[in-house]
């Protein structure tokens, strides 16, 4: 695999400045380890650290390697074992909330271009939780597309009902119902897949993003019989955790623990976009902050009363609005402190 066919588009070319041409090897984050990271230029994979300023820098400004980055590094020891000395400015970031005394956020993966957005029609379904999950995706500036699983738990009238509810809450993504039984609706995702795109699955425990990656890799080998033994492993590990992989397509996944673990990430964009019917609204409200609950001249209020906007994504709307408003109250807080 070459470099671009590995994901090194444009983006980071233009990145290159001409007189370092030449200078650096090239190569992709494919998994980070505590103390070191592997890295791929798409044929060999090697581990490498972090120079002594990188990790000073990723400590002050809480920006760490993760997988899916493109750095330059050098290489030594013959080739075994490769020096990081930059990161090239990520296409997307994968980021989440982490809650604790003060909110920060955590970097999962970078430079995704369309996550998968895994979720159930038979129980656990629920517009709400889907709705937090594609927030996490459009903040995080990655295209989404809506993968409904288990279909072939559900009867014909109840599956269109859903997929309609869908479908009409969320309007400008796709939507497409699968199963990882009867395969139903593989062959439409496996055509997604473009050659030199990353993706990942994003979804709550359960829903059936294991059972998709298997069937779209085809082997079901290949990814969870890992860690693997290294096949040039004199370097400082002998087995690696491959947390990106490439398809037969000559698509790439990425898929972490951190990817599973995902919590909800607030943010007023994702929401803004998530709800882009409401916020359309939101200009015509009298006053200019108006928080859109029993406020005088609220259009958004309204439309509501007018059976223009469903009460149940409203309801949703303004609860999101307000966990996002208190989480950057609180990053406000935690930089003033700071300071
Ligand atoms: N009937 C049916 N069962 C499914 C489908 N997809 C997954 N399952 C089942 O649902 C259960 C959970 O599936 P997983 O693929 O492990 O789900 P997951 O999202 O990877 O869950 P975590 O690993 O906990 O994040 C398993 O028992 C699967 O066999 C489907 O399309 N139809
Ligand atoms: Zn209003």
């Amino acid at each position: 695999m070459t470099l671009e066919e590995f994901g090194f588009c444009e983006w980071f070319q233009n990145q290159i400045d001409p007189s370092e041409e030449g200078k650096w090897t090239l190569a992709r984050v494919t998994a980070v380890h505590k103390g070191w990271a592997d890295i791929s230029d798409g044929e060999t994979t090697r581990p490498a650290r972090s120079t002594g300023r990188l990790r000073r820098e990723a400590r002050h400004t809480n920006n760490y390697l993760t997988v899916g980055d493109w750095v330059r590094c050098k290489k030594f020891d013959k080739g075994d074992f490769a020096v990081i000395h930059s990161i090239f400015d990520r296409k997307t970031a994968l980021k989440r909330k982490s809650v604790g005394r003060v909110v920060s956020y955590q970097l999962i993966a970078a430079n995704i271009d369309t996550a998968f957005v895994v979720h159930t029609l038979d129980k656990g379904y629920n517009l709400r939780k889907l709705e937090r999950y594609l927030s996490i995706v459009l903040d995080s500036g990655i295209d989404p597309v809506i993968l409904m699983t288990k279909k072939d738990l559900l009867p014909d009238d109840l599956l269109n009902e859903r997929i309609d509810e869908v479908r009409t809450r969320i309007p400008n993504v796709p939507v497409l119902p699968i199963s990882n039984i009867t395969g139903d609706g593989l062959d439409e995702v496996h055509d997604l897949l473009e050659p030199s795109k990353t993706y990942c699955l994003i979804g709550a425990s359960g829903v059936g993003k294991t059972s998709l990656i298997n069937s779209v890799i085809g082997e079901e080998d290949l990814y969870f019989t890992l860690p693997v033994r290294e096949k040039d492993g004199k370097g400082i590990h002998s087995t690696t955790w491959r947390e990106l992989i490439e398809l037969d397509t000559g698509a790439l996944m990425i898929d972490t623990p951190g990817m599973r673990e995902l919590g909800h990430l607030d943010s007023t964009t994702g929401i803004d976009e998530t709800f882009d019917e409401i916020t359309a609204l939101e200009d015509q409200c009298r006053f200019r902050d108006c928080a859109h609950v029993n406020t005088k001249g609220c259009a958004i209020e309204a439309a509501v009363e007018a059976g223009e906007i469903s009460r149940e994504r409203y309801e949703n709307f303004i609860h999101m609005r307000q966990e996002s408003d208190a989480a950057a109250e609180a990053h406000r807080r935690k930089h003033w402190k700071n300071k």
